[in-house]
């Protein structure tokens, strides 16, 4: 996964885009386009230069607060976090997007920013959104040891609303779990599920 972003390449990409386009890229407006598409590229892809396994180290700042962590009844519900993502498919933006994570602690909890940092990043590639949630699940297993992981996203993919079979305001859901405690027990997916939605 490991990779540099090699904004000169894209930025000979993008002029010859603009020529195959049929369009001018010396005339003013398109001047500095490749070089703003370029920057643009290095900061909403800024996630293909970190591995999963980079961001276990990023962002795990965990508290051992085993009392807390292990009390019988603790659940931590983290919901609604904005992100923005790209499909692989199309290079099209999905958009409208929101993370909802709910996740068992043992023996520690993570900071909650750290919840919401790994969403961003993981966002920040190309990207099903199925794979989202696949790669925040395994990312926080990680860092939390957690056996009980539920992961909700719910967005907009503007290949499906602004091109192709365009159909504005049609949402897709995703729904990720991870880990023996969450897999074994329907009735705490259930639960989960109610308090996700
Ligand atoms: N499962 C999944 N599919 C996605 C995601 N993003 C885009 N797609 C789909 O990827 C598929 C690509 O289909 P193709 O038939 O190869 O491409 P296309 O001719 O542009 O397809 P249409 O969008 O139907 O016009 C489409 O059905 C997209 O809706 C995603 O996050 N998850
Ligand atoms: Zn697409």
């Amino acid at each position: 996964m490991k990779r540099q972003i090699d904004t000169e390449k894209i930025e000979a990409c993008i002029r010859e885009i603009l020529v195959a386009l049929g369009d001018d890229p010396t005339r003013e407006g398109l001047r500095e386009t490749p070089k703003r598409v370029a920057k643009m590229y290095e900061e909403v892809f800024a996630g293909m230069t970190v591995s999963n396994e980079e961001m276990v180290h990023l962002f795990g700042t965990t508290f051992e607060e085993e009392e807390v962590a292990n009390s019988p009844h603790q659940v931590v519900i983290v919901r609604d976090i904005p992100i923005f993502s790209y499909c692989e498919h199309h290079l099209a933006l999905m958009y409208n997007l929101t993370v909802s994570v709910a996740y068992l602690p043992k023996d520690k909890v993570i900071g909650l920013s750290k919840i919401a940092r790994i969403a961003d990043m993981v966002g920040r590639r190309l990207q099903l959104q199925e794979r989202i949630g696949e790669e925040i699940a395994e990312i926080i297993e990680k860092i939390t040891g957690s056996e009980a992981i539920m992961i909700k996203i719910e967005g907009e993919h503007s290949c499906m609303t602004a091109r192709g079979i365009k159909k504005p305001g049609t949402s897709t859901t995703t729904l990720t779990y991870r880990g023996n405690k969450i897999e074994q027990d329907a009735s705490l997916r259930q639960e989960w599920l109610m308090l996700l939605n």
